[in-house]
C-alpha cells in the first residue's frame, strides 16, 4: 500500500523531509551526535567524505574510514528530534521512496550514539566513558507507538513505586541497547551503565539556577532506585529514544557517553573537548575493527 504524501513527506529533489537525504546517501553504520559541530570533528578522521548535508539541526556527513562506509549525523538535543531522525533514517533504509512502499527485505542499521552525559553517582567518575546497557526514558516517546514487547516493564513499575514518581510526569519506559554493539564498544576503558533520558537539561535533570524544582532531591531519589541489581548511573537526553526507536524498527543501537559532569560531587570536566575527542577516536577504532 502506498504511503500518503502527508505521512511520507519528500522534498522537491526526492529527499526525506527533515534530514534532506536520499537513500544512497546513508551508510549501514550511522553515528549520531547531539551537536551539529561534532559531525565535522568526527568526519575529519574519515579518509574520504562523499556527502555533506545540513538541514535544520540535522547535519550529515557520509564517508569512508579504512574502507568502511560510515554516516555521522547530528540530531540536536532531545528525543523529539530522535523520533524524526530515526524514523527518517529507517525510511531511507526500508521504504522505496519512489513507490512510497515499505520494502520486502528490511535492512538493520548499526546506530552508535557518541554523546555527553552527567553522572549521578560518585563512583561513575568524571571523564569516564560510559556504555549504556539499559535506558530509562522520562520523555514518554515510546508510549506513542503500539509495539511494547521490547520494553522492560518490570523496571518501570518498580521505579515508579520506589521513587514515588509523580503521575504528572510521563510514565517511564525502559529499553535495552544492542547486546552485540554493547560488547563491541565495551573494554577496560569503559564502564557499563543504566542511563536515564530526560526531556530537558535544567529542571528535568534537577539543576537549579534561578528556578526551584518540586523535588530538590530528585537525582538522589533516582540514584537510590535499585532493581535486579541494577541502578541508574547517568542523565542525558537521547538514549532512551534511540534504543526504543531502534528496537521498534529492527535496528541495533549503542549509546556511548563521555561523562562531562558529576552531579553527585558537583564537578564538571576540565577539558570537555579533549574528552569528547578521545571518545570519538575510541569509537571510530571500534567501528573499523
Ligand atoms: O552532547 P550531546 O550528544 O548533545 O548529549 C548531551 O548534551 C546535551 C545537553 O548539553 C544533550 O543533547 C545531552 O543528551
Ligand atoms: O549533565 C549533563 C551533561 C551532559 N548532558 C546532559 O544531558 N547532562
Amino acid at each position: 500500500m502506498s504511503l500518503k504524501a502527508s505521512e511520507l513527506i519528500l522534498n522537491e529533489d526526492g529527499s526525506i523531509y527533515h534530514l534532506g537525504l536520499l537513500p544512497h546517501e546513508i551508510a549501514d553504520t550511522v553515528i549520531t551526535v547531539g551537536d551539529p559541530a561534532r559531525v565535522e570533528r568526527i568526519s575529519a578522521y574519515f579518509d574520504k567524505i562523499e556527502i555533506t548535508r545540513m538541514k535544520r539541526e540535522f547535519c550529515t556527513h557520509t564517508g569512508l574510514l579504512d574502507g568502511k562506509r560510515i554516516t555521522v549525523m547530528s540530531t540536536g538535543m532531545g528525543t523529539d528530534n530522535i523520533d524524526i531522525a530515526l524514523t527518517e533514517l529507517d525510511a531511507l533504509a526500508n521504504i522505496d521512496l519512489q513507490k512510497k512502499e515499505v520494502k520486502n527485505d528490511l535492512k538493520a542499521l548499526d546506530i552508535i550514539r557518541i554523546g555527553t552525559t552527567g553522572s549521578i553517582r560518585e563512583d561513575v567518575a568524571l571523564d569516564s566513558f560510559l556504555v549504556s546497557e539499559l535506558a530509562m526514558g522520562f520523555d514518554g516517546l515510546m508510549h506513542f507507538y503500539e509495539s511494547d514487547s521490547f520494553l522492560q516493564a518490570a523496571y518501570a513499575e518498580e521505579f515508579v513505586k520506589q521513587t514515588n514518581w509523580s503521575s504528572k510526569k510521563a510514565y517511564p519506559y525502559v529499553v535495552e541497547g544492542s547486546g552485540r554493539l554493547i560488547e563491541k564498544f565495551s573494554s577496560k576503558d569503559t564502564v557499563k551503565g543504566f542511563t536515564a533520558t530526560n526531556i530537558g537539561f535544567y529542571g528535568p535533570q534537577g539543576r537549579v539556577l534561578r528556578n526551584s524544582i518540586p523535588e530538590a532531591d530528585m537525582n538522589q531519589n533516582i540514584a537510590a532506585f535499585s532493581f535486579n541489581g541494577r541502578s541508574i548511573t547517568n542523565l542525558e537526553m537521547e538514549t532512551s529514544g534511540i534504543y526504543g526507536m531502534s528496537k521498534l524498527l529492527g535496528h541495533h543501537a549503542v549509546s556511548m557517553n563521555a561523562v562531562l559532569a558529576n552531579r553527585a560531587t558537583g564537578e564538571f570536566s576540565a577539558d570537555p573537548k579533549k574528552l569528547v575527542d578521545n571518545l570519538i577516536k575510541y569509537c571510530l577504532e571500534r567501528i573499523v575493527s
